[in-house]
């Protein structure tokens, strides 16, 4: 047998021949590389001959790549599909790259190292869905006692983190954030989750990493703001023993800790100028050089980066790379305040309650209509966080498993952020929602309005339903649709 028989192939379809031939040397050693000039001579190819991965360029003359390999997916569905692009062309192809069910696409110019990596890796995701494909077959058919442990245990590991535990209400508009979050999880796009401290952007990352190819490799979390730029590079690189006074015995860094799996950058608009040259160079090159070591190490990472941060804004102001930006906004995800989808408030503490009363001893411990209601009249700039710490400090100040509204600290008592001495905190009660649709937006306020007035009311619906100039049943059907009924 010839030994490249037993390699797995790759098609490389790109107009330009030095494009080819440099493809072609990069992935000759692991793959068997077929190449193409265009969407004609790809299909003829395709045609008589099996492929595991292509590669298309997505400028070339008639059809462009990603139009290209959506004609593939519905003709050969079992390939990987990867696309190359220069910057102007990323608009396209996020818009295509469902329709297309591309995998992944890397930026140009691209890097040989990281290059071969993203292949090699795209590679290995289709022999693992080959086999889940397989373990779906098996469960079908194996004895049912078989079946019924093979399944408890794939349901186990994803069930800890999966995007049903965030907990959020029937009309919220998380439920859009995370549909899209568990969209891309598929892809090894990079991925920016903005949003207010404590909203939850950790817990969209964690589910996005364990939702994709990756979930079976390591989640590591980095605070960018916390490392001092005298200790970047050990830090991101790691080091090799004796490299400077203290470096006792050899560190994986930051990256090395990731491989196989995704990194989260927290608070990445904190970083100075020195962090991002480095964290854009390593996503450039797929490779990191400890601190004392003779050659870099390759490494296979995904990136999802979070800030509370205007990102654009601060690229604008000169104090954020735009290089940087554009490689880790692949796809941006959006986490709203808590205060702009009222009928979370109360899944969130029911859950909260039930996860802290088990932590603090107390497992019976519920809320009772006013606690709701007292949680719902308030605008928590602290986010989930404050709305944890609130609830931890409730469950041990009550005397039985009802935790009662008196238990609350003064500003929740009263609805107020204002009281708790924060002014930014009272205005941002008060402003508008910054993201969403218009009617999104809209919807937002009408849920502030609606909340503010019923608090003030103590949840009277007759009479905030004569302020508001509203019937009684339609301000009903208000709190039902914005989830303010607890
Ligand atoms: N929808 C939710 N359901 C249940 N728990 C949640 C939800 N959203 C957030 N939490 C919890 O709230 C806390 C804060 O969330 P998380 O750490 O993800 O926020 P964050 O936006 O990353 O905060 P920061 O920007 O400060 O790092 C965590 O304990 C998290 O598990």
């Amino acid at each position: 047998m010839n030994l490249s028989d037993s390699l797995p192939s790759i098609l490389v379809v790109d107009d330009e021949v030095h494009s080819q031939a440099a493809m072609r040397r990069t992935l000759d050693e692991d793959f068997t590389v077929f190449t193409a000039s265009d969407a004609d001579e790809a299909r003829a190819l395709l045609e008589r001959q099996a492929v595991s991965v292509i590669l298309c360029d997505q400028r070339m003359p008639g059809l462009t790549g990603v139009a290209f390999l959506k004609e593939v997916r519905e003709r050969w569905p079992d390939t990987v599909r990867i696309v190359i692009s220069g910057y102007t062309d990323t608009e396209d192809i996020i818009a295509g790259i469902n329709d297309a069910g591309i995998y992944q696409y890397i930026l140009k110019p691209w890097v040989p190292d990281h290059l071969l990596q993203t292949v090699r890796t795209a590679a290995e995701a289709q022999t693992l869905q080959r086999s889940m494909n397989q373990l779906d077959l098996e469960l079908r058919t194996s004895t049912p006692v078989l079946r019924q442990r093979v399944a408890h245990k794939l349901a186990q590991a994803r069930s800890v983190f999966d995007f049903e535990r965030i907990e959020r209400g029937s009309n919220s508009p998380l439920n859009a954030v995370c549909s899209m979050a568990e969209r891309v999880a598929r892809y090894d796009l990079s991925v920016l989750v903005l949003g207010e401290s404590g909203s939850g952007k950790e817990l969209i990352a964690r589910a996005i990493h364990y939702a994709s190819p990756r979930g079976g490799g390591p989640f590591v979390v980095e605070n960018c703001a916390a490392i001092p730029d005298t200790l970047l590079e050990s830090e991101l690189f790691g080091h090799k023993r004796g490299s400077f006074t203290g470096a006792y015995e050899d560190r994986p860094g930051l990256f090395q800790r990731a491989n196989g799996g995704t990194v989260f950058l927290d608070e990445i608009g904190e970083t100075s100028p020195a962090f991002q040259v480095r964290v854009l160079r390593v996503l450039q090159e797929g490779e990191v050089r400890p601190v004392g070591a003779a050659r870099p190490v390759p490494v296979n990472v995904r990136v999802i980066a979070a800030t509370h941060r205007d990102l654009e804004q601060r690229v604008h102001e000169g104090l954020f790379r735009k290089d940087l930006y554009y490689r880790l906004a692949g796809v941006s995800i959006t986490v709203p305040p808590l205060r702009e989808r009222a009928g979370d408030i109360a899944p969130i503490a029911r859950r909260l309650v039930r996860d802290v009363g088990a932590e603090l001893g107390r497992p019976g411990a519920t809320l009772n209509d006013e606690a709701l209601a007292c949680l719902m009249g308030y605008p928590w700039p602290g986010n989930i966080r404050e709305l944890r710490n609130e609830i931890a400090r409730a469950v041990a100040l009550s005397d039985g498993d009802e935790i009662q509204a008196q238990t609350f600290s003064l500003r929740v008592l009263h609805g107020q952020a204002g009281l708790a001495a924060s002014g930014q905190a009272a205005d941002q009660a008060l402003s508008l929602p910054s993201s969403g649709t218009l009617s999104e937006r809209l919807d937002a306020i009408e849920t502030m309005v609606l909340r503010e007035t019923l608090l003030r009311h103590r949840w009277n619906k007759t009479h905030a339903a004569r302020e508001l100039g509203l019937s009684r049943v339609g301000l009903r059907g208000k709190m039902v649709r914005f989830g303010l009924e607890g």
